[in-house]
C-alpha cells in the first residue's frame, strides 16, 4: 500500500516567513502561485519579459527576471517547460541558489535524466500534482484540492519531507492526498501514462474511432459526439466511480459490447506497443530522442503538432463547441491560463 499523506500531516509553517519563487506563470505556474498565497504563503514570480509576465502581473504578483526571483526565496519551485529548464537553471537558477534554499520540480525528467545537477547545499524535491494546471487552481478554489506525489532527491536540510508536505498543503494537494515516490518512478510513470494513455493512447483511440465512422459514411458531427464529446462523460463517472461506476450508469447492451468488443481493441499488439514505449522511457531512448529534437530547433514537433491541428475532427469540433457555450464559455482557442 502506497504511503499517503493528508491536511493533518502537513505543516504548512516551515513556509511562512520564507519566500517561494515560482518560476514560469504557465499552466502550473499560475495555479500553484495562485493557491500558495491564498494559503497565506509570500510568493514572487520569476520569468522573462512577455505574455506571462504580463499575466503574472495582472494577477498580482511581483514579477522579476528568473535570477532576481531566486535571490529573493528560499523556495524555487522550476514551473518552466521541460526542456528548457536546464539552459536556464544553470544560467539564472544555480549562481543565485544559497545553501539552505530548496529547489522544486514537478516533474522528475531534468533531475532523474542528469541534466539539471543542483549543488549538495540545497534540498531537492518532488511536488507532482496529478492534474493539468488550470484544475490544481479550479479545484483548490472549490476548496478542495487534486493528489500530488512527492520525492526528495537530496536532503540538504534535513527538513526536505516535511517542506515537501508544507508546500502541498499551500497548495491544497493534502486535502486530496499525497502519495510518497521518487524521482525515477514519477518520471517514469508520468511519461509513459501521458503517453500510452491520458493523453498519445486516448487522443489516437478518439481519432481511430472517428475516422473508422466517417470512412463508413456516417456524419462527422455524430462521429465526433459519440468518439470526442461522449467521453469527458464517461470518465467523469469513472473519475467519480470507478470502471465499475462507469458500467453501472451505462446500459447493459453497453456494457456488454465493452466486455466483448474493448479488449479486441487494446488487444496484444497495443500491450506489447505499450511494453515498448516504457522500456524506451525507461532506458532514456524517449528522453534523448526529447533532447535531441529541442537541440535541433523542433520540427519533427511542429510539423505533427500542425498535423494533428488540420485534423477533420478539430475542424468539426470547433464548430461544434462554438454552439456547447456551457462547455468552452465562448473561447474558440485553448487557453492556457
Ligand atoms: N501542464 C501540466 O499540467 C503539468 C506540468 N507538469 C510539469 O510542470 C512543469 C511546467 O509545465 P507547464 O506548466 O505545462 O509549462 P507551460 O508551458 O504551461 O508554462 C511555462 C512557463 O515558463 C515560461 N518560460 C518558458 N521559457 C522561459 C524562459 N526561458 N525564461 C523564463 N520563463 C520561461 C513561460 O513563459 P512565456 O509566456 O514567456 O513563454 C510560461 O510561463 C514541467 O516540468 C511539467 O512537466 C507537471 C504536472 C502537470
Ligand atoms: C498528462 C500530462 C501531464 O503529465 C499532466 C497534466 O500530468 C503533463 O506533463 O502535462
Ligand atoms: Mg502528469
Ligand atoms: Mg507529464
Amino acid at each position: 500500500m502506497a504511503k499517503m499523506f493528508y491536511e493533518q500531516d502537513a505543516d504548512l509553517s516551515l513556509l511562512q516567513g520564507k519566500t517561494v519563487a515560482i518560476i514560469g506563470y504557465g499552466s502550473q505556474g499560475h495555479a500553484q502561485a495562485q493557491n500558495l498565497r491564498d494559503s497565506g504563503i509570500k510568493v514572487v514570480v520569476g520569468l522573462r519579459k512577455g505574455k506571462s509576465w504580463d499575466q503574472a502581473e495582472q494577477d498580482g504578483f511581483d514579477v522579476y527576471e528568473v535570477d532576481e526571483a531566486v535571490k529573493q526565496a528560499q523556495v524555487v519551485q522550476i514551473l518552466l517547460p521541460d526542456e528548457h529548464q536546464a539552459k536556464v537553471y544553470k544560467e539564472q537558477v544555480e549562481p543565485n541558489l544559497e545553501p539552505g534554499d530548496a529547489i522544486f520540480f514537478s516533474h522528475g525528467f531534468n533531475i532523474h535524466f542528469n541534466q539539471i545537477v543542483p549543488p549538495n547545499s540545497v534540498d531537492v524535491i518532488l511536488v507532482a500534482p496529478k492534474s493539468p494546471g488550470h484544475l490544481v487552481r479550479r479545484v483548490y478554489q472549490e476548496g478542495f484540492g487534486v493528489p500530488a506525489l512527492i520525492a526528495v532527491h537530496q536532503d540538504a536540510s534535513g527538513k526536505a519531507h516535511q517542506l515537501a508536505l508544507a508546500y502541498c498543503k499551500g497548495i491544497g494537494a493534502t486535502k486530496a492526498g499525497v502519495i510518497e515516490t521518487t524521482f525515477k518512478e514519477e518520471t517514469e510513470t508520468d511519461l509513459f501514462g501521458e503517453q500510452a494513455v491520458l493523453c498519445g493512447g486516448v487522443s489516437q483511440l478518439v481519432k481511430s474511432g472517428f475516422e473508422t465512422l466517417i470512412e463508413a459514411g456516417y456524419q462527422p458531427e455524430i462521429a465526433y459526439f459519440e468518439c470526442l464529446h461522449e467521453l469527458k462523460l464517461i470518465v467523469d463517472l469513472m473519475y467519480e466511480q470507478g470502471l465499475g461506476g462507469m458500467r453501472y450508469s451505462v446500459s447493459d447492451t453497453a456494457e456488454f459490447g465493452d466486455y466483448v468488443s474493448g479488449r479486441r481493441v487494446i488487444a496484444e499488439p497495443a500491450r506489447a506497443a505499450m511494453k515498448e514505449i516504457l522500456k524506451e522511457v525507461q532506458d532514456g531512448t524517449f528522453a534523448r530522442r526529447w533532447i535531441e529534437e529541442n537541440k535541433n530547433g523542433r520540427h519533427e514537433f511542429e510539423s505533427m503538432r500542425k498535423k494533428e491541428k488540420e485534423h477533420e475532427i478539430e475542424q468539426v469540433g470547433a464548430k461544434l463547441r462554438e454552439m456547447m457555450v456551457w462547455v468552452n464559455k465562448g473561447q474558440k482557442e485553448p487557453v492556457k491560463q
